[in-house]
């Protein structure tokens, strides 16, 4: 009888997901508003990454309409080379989000320990991402966060696109609000002409020049000094810049740097753009139709020995965690919700992608989002066709005007990665 009362309580998978269908593993990263940590579902054991964000800090840090539009975005993509959103839920005091597990770290991580990576890397990462962003524009969704922070390895060494904070869907009128990081964002977004998403393709180039030059292609002390120089100066290339990469990867990364999204690589209507870069001579030795199912070997595969995050989170959450994470039952009574926990309450609804179909790359899944999906989340049936669906209005978003006037140390760490986000 005693042992009766110690028996864990069954679960009911069969019912709405939650984080008692997990196994808690090991902590791999924290972000702005909560960690994330590595879960196996106790039913299928699939293993995940559980990003999880603390409703009263996402409150305090008035970031719930980007949750809640994280959220919603990545319900509509699905993508092999997207870090996929396999179940939403929450409870009194987190919301979470379940995601393909990525064991091989991110290329901010890589490039800090490697310093930079080989030519035929990058390349083999700029194919796969370009797929990625491709689809997303097809999609209806510019991701304008593309950074190597938000590049994520699987333990096979293929890069997949992450963190859709600031992620917004687009339509023919263009965006003003200034949003992303600074260093990575396009001219057109800094000289606040209107932007579109061609911004995803010049970040990309960003990127690229960094991961094999180990230095942006752009740079500045100030925000005005960087502003200026990412709209005026001329790209230039580092001394040895020819050891290091041949002159068609610099011939991409040119295009994809080119101040004139109508002249940039990527950007032509119809997928036009992305066609003539997968022709470009530098892609030569890709194959795109088997990179594209992940059969292509990756020229870079993480060390499986060795931990491809910083396991000072997981440490940390052993040692500092006075809260540590743990399935609860909800309150029956949520009637004294402020109205902000009030919206997460209503707008955070719960996803299980088994049971709900989405667009999806994959041909035989190929289909915009059901009914079904639908009518659980309480969106229209169909992805919509302007920003005006999205929580968060693309007027009105400022990059923080303190932060555009700092100067001296704090400005390289800005530099590195201002999160502006956007907020009523
Ligand atoms: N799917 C994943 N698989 C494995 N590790 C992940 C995954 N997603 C995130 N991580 C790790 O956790 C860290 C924090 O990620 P997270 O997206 O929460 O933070 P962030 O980049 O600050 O985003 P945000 O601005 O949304 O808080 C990442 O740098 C990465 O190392």
């Amino acid at each position: 009888m005693g042992a009766a009362c110690c028996r864990p309580t069954p679960v009911d998978f069969d019912g709405e997901v939650s984080l008692f269908h997990f196994v808690l593993l090991r902590c791999v990263g924290k972000g702005a508003f909560g960690k994330v940590r590595v879960v196996q579902h106790k039913q299928t054991r699939d293993l995940y990454a559980l990003k999880y964000i603390n409703k009263t800090k996402c409150v305090k840090m008035k970031a719930v309409p980007n949750v809640i539009q994280e959220r919603r975005l990545l319900e509509e993509v699905d993508h092999p080379f997207i870090v996929n959103l396999r179940y939403a839920f929450q409870d009194d005091e987190n919301c979470f989000f379940v995601l393909d597990l990525m064991l091989g770290g991110d290329l901010r991580f890589h490039l800090e320990r490697l310093g930079s990576l080989p030519e035929d890397v990058v390349k083999f990462y700029v194919a796969q991402l370009s797929s990625a962003v491709e689809f997303l524009h097809q999609s209806g969704i510019m991701h304008r966060d593309i950074k190597p922070d938000n590049i994520l390895l699987d333990e096979r060494g293929n890069a997949h696109l992450t963190d859709f904070n600031i992620a917004v869907h687009f339509s023919e009128r263009k965006l003003t609000g200034v949003a992303g990081s600074m260093a990575y964002m396009a001219p057109e977004i800094l000289t606040k002409r209107g932007y579109t998403c061609h911004i995803d393709w010049w970040s990309l180039g960003v990127c690229a020049y960094e991961l094999i030059f180990s230095r942006r292609p752009f740079r500045g002390r100030t925000n005005s000094d960087l502003t200026y120089s990412i709209s005026k100066d001329p790209l230039k290339w580092p001394e040895d810049a020819e050891k290091k990469c041949t002159r068609a990867g610099m011939l991409v990364i040119k295009g994809l740097l080119d101040r004139d999204p109508s002249r940039r690589f990527g950007c032509k209507p119809d997928g036009e753009g992305y066609q003539e870069l997968r022709r470009h001579p530098w892609f030569k030795s890709i194959d795109w139709d088997t990179l594209e199912t992940k059969q292509q070997v990756s020229p870079f595969i993480p060390d499986p020995k060795k931990a491809n995050f910083d396991a000072s989170h997981e440490l940390e959450e052993l040692l500092l965690e006075d809260n540590p994470l743990k399935a609860k039952q909800r309150k029956a009574n949520q009637d004294n919700l402020s109205a902000e926990m009030r919206q997460m309450e209503e707008q955070f609804t719960s996803y299980d992608f088994k049971k709900m179909q989405r667009r999806s790359y994959y041909p035989h899944n190929q289909q915009l989002i059901s009914t079904a999906t639908a009518t659980s989340s309480g969106l229209a049936s169909s992805r919509p066709e302007t920003p005006a669906n999205d929580l968060r209005p693309e007027h009105g978003v400022t990059i923080n005007g303190e932060s555009m006037e700092l100067q001296g140390p704090e400005v390289e760490e800005m530099n590195k990665e201002i999160t502006e986000k956007e907020y009523r």
